[in-house]
């Protein structure tokens, strides 16, 4: 029995990266803030993971703490299952980052600015030519650096971090003033790596960018999760609650709803969009029609309206937006807060026991 055990292969590890109950205040001249209150975090293997939340929420400490170029107050850091700073040794050959803008010779060509790189760090030379064309930029390797436009400089960036050929690649605002067509070229990059089995944590706050792309998403808000899980989990545990129906008086109808508890927003065209008022239970369209039809208003159009990650993002971090000074949150316990958001079953859930 014993023997069978030993037998059995090892479970494998269901995150890259784990971070509970993470913690760091600075001091300013101003007096002291917490950029990071109590962080949990869970960034599972393979995919994109999209780390979000506005400007000051702290993405850029979190992920500084992660690379351990700062020291947490408090709080527990495991990347691959060791823990960080302790063992970040062990583990730091696996990880590729860009937390700053990685400094190029403007005048060297790309595929001579690596080949610097790959010297400097010990890779293999044959890893320059895989890493181009990792990132797309054969073809234009022996252009020099400063003839590429920025999209093509993050993707330079983005090829320098893996020479070594990391399991896990951290992006800090990887798209930050890039237009449209080099935010599309970082988006395919990532994709391809996480196609390729890599873990892709990437930070931003703009949401449409990373919904596309990611498959999981941590939401946090002053330095603290509001919502993870999978970006259509977390729309359905937070949207869906809404739909856009078209009737002949719309004003007769908000009469009609209100008493029942709906709320109702004009829309252009006669439509409006009914919702739940407040946190009241329970949505449902039939009673929708059949509170009209009492009124002998019937319904030509009902559609449900599927919130996208940037409503509920938002939504989410309202808060801060309304809060946001330029001197960040003061530090102190953080208020209480409702419980963050999380998408059903899947590794996002799981292993929460095992943390000393
Ligand atoms: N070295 C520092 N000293 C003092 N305050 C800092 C320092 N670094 C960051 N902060 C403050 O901590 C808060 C969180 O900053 P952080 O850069 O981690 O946020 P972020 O989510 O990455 O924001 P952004 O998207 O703007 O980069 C902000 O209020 C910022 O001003």
């Amino acid at each position: 029995m014993t023997e069978a055990r030993r037998a059995l292969p090892q479970e494998p590890a269901a995150y890259a990266v784990e971070v509970r109950d993470l913690r760091k205040t600075y001091r300013t001249r101003k007096g002291r803030f917490q950029a990071v209150g109590g962080l949990d975090l869970k960034v599972p293997l393979g995919g994109v993971h999209g780390f979000l939340g506005p400007n000051g929420s702290g993405k850029t400490t979190t992920i500084r703490m992660l690379l351990g170029l700062i020291r947490p107050d408090s709080g527990a850091i495991r990347i691959f299952e060791q823990d960080i700073p302790t063992a970040l040794p062990a583990v730091i050959g696996r990880i590729g980052a860009i937390v700053e803008q990685p400094k190029f010779f403007p005048a060297f060509t790309g595929r001579r600015n690596l080949e610097l790189l790959a010297t400097g760090i010990g890779a293999p030379a044959r890893r320059v030519g895989e890493v181009l064309d990792e990132v797309g930029l054969t073809g234009r390797d022996k252009d020099r650096f400063r003839t590429y436009s920025l999209g093509m400089k993050q993707r330079l960036a983005i090829a320098a971090t893996l020479l070594k050929d990391p399991d896990l690649l951290i992006f800090d605002e990887p798209t930050n003033g890039l237009d449209p067509a080099g935010i599309h070229e970082i988006r395919a990059t990532m994709r391809g790596l996480a196609d390729r089995g890599k873990t892709v944590l990437v930070s931003s706050h703009i949401l449409s960018e990373v919904q596309l792309v990611a498959d999981t998403v941590s939401i946090i808000g002053r330095g603290r999760l509001l919502a993870e899980g999978e970006v259509d989990d977390i729309l359905a545990a937070t949207g869906g609650q809404a739909v856009r129906v078209l009737v002949a008086d719309p004003a007769r109808a908000a009469a009609a709803l209100a008493p029942a508890g709906f709320s109702v927003l004009p829309l252009p065209e006669g439509r409006m969009e009914v919702r739940r008022t407040g946190d009241q239970p329970g949505f449902d369209p039939a009673q929708i029609t059949w509170l009209l039809a009492q009124q002998g208003l019937f319904v030509a159009e009902l559609v449900p309206v599927r919130a996208d990650l940037e409503s509920v993002f938002l939504d989410l971090t309202a808060e801060e937006h309304l809060g946001a000074t330029a001197g960040g949150h003061p530090a102190g316990p953080p208020p209480p807060g409702p419980p963050p958001v999380t998408g059903p079953a899947g590794p996002a859930r799981a292993a929460q026991e095992d943390w000393r």
